[in-house]
């Protein structure tokens, strides 16, 4: 697991935004070959969104070919209502980008069947190949997606009973009104994160702090559920400086020491690249 580090909630969604959009450029979508793309909802990845959309408009990057899956939604919040992940994706996202709405997947937390409406999301998800990436954001009991403390390491997407400390984290998102708070969600599983072939997790801000200390510096833990990206080949946190409060003084040294390193390496690669490439057109010109 990779953790970068950046001063605050703007700076950590712009790295995001520029490794998705390196991510979906190198992969060069095409309409029968998209790039799928787990997303999350929550205040942390809003800045992410705002960088997406300015290179989107700026032309650096396009949706077209992107198939989107959404992690959560509320069960029983009307789909037109202001808080429902619906309403909150269109708003803060999809509304402003080139995406067609076709390629949205939002799970629908009014359906008649909620466990018919879990398993064909996983279908779904089955039939476009898996997700590419993941993005995810966490609760500060450090739950991913609404995977609550206790959730199994090996749950799929299905109906979930809220804990008591989301519902009251989500009342400020009601004009903090805890009965005004859905009871239930409907969720991807841990197991279904950790399928995608990367994972990338924005945690901003104090509040986080104990949730991402717990994930990264204590063993996989169900009570915890982020941990369980410990077992993901290609997993990513990027943190603000907030909310490695908790960290050890070690980590937080370790990782930035990481980071350092690895654009050493990239740098002098590219130079070596660059260098190559110089020889090979010397040569040419000789023969
Ligand atoms: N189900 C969502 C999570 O997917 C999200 O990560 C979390 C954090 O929200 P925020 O980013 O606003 O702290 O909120 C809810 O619980």
């Amino acid at each position: 697991m990779r953790l970068i580090i950046r001063e605050d909630p703007k700076t950590v969604g712009d790295y995001i935004a520029n490794y998705i959009c390196r991510r979906i450029n190198d992969f060069a979508p095409t309409p029968s070959r998209p790039f799928v793309l787990g997303l999350p909802t929550g205040s942390s990845p809003i800045p992410t969104y705002k960088a997406l959309i300015a290179m989107i408009k700026e032309k650096k990057l396009s949706f077209q070919n992107v198939v989107t899956f959404n992690m959560d939604e509320y069960v029983g919040l009307p789909r037109d209502h202001s808080e429902s992940y619906h309403t909150f994706m269109f708003r803060e996202f999809f509304s402003h980008i080139d995406i067609p709405p076709s390629q949205v997947n939002i799970l629908d937390g009014n359906a008649e069947d909620l466990i018919a409406e879990c398993n064909n999301y996983e279908q779904r998800i089955k039939e476009f190949g898996g997700i590419e990436l993941f993005l995810g954001g966490i609760g500060e009991d450090g739950h991913i997606a609404f995977n609550e403390p206790g959730s199994s390491l090996a749950s799929r997407t299905r109906i979930k009973t809220l804990a008591y400390d989301t519902i009251l984290a989500n009342a400020r998102f009601f004009n903090n009104d805890i009965s005004a708070v859905p009871r239930m969600a409907l969720t991807v599983g841990v197991a279904t994160v950790l399928d995608a072939r990367e994972v990338v997790v924005v945690v901003t801000g104090q509040r986080k702090a104990l949730a991402l200390s717990k994930a990264i510096e204590e063993g996989v833990n169900h009570l915890w559920t982020l941990s369980a990206l410990q077992m993901h080949p290609w997993a990513l946190i990027v943190a603000d400086e907030d909310a490695t409060a908790e960290l050890h003084v070690k980590t937080v040294k370790y990782f930035k020491s990481i980071e350092r390193v690895q654009d050493e390496v990239e740098r002098t690669q590219a130079e070596l690249k660059a260098r190559g490439k110089k020889a090979e057109e010397q040569v040419a010109s000789v023969n």
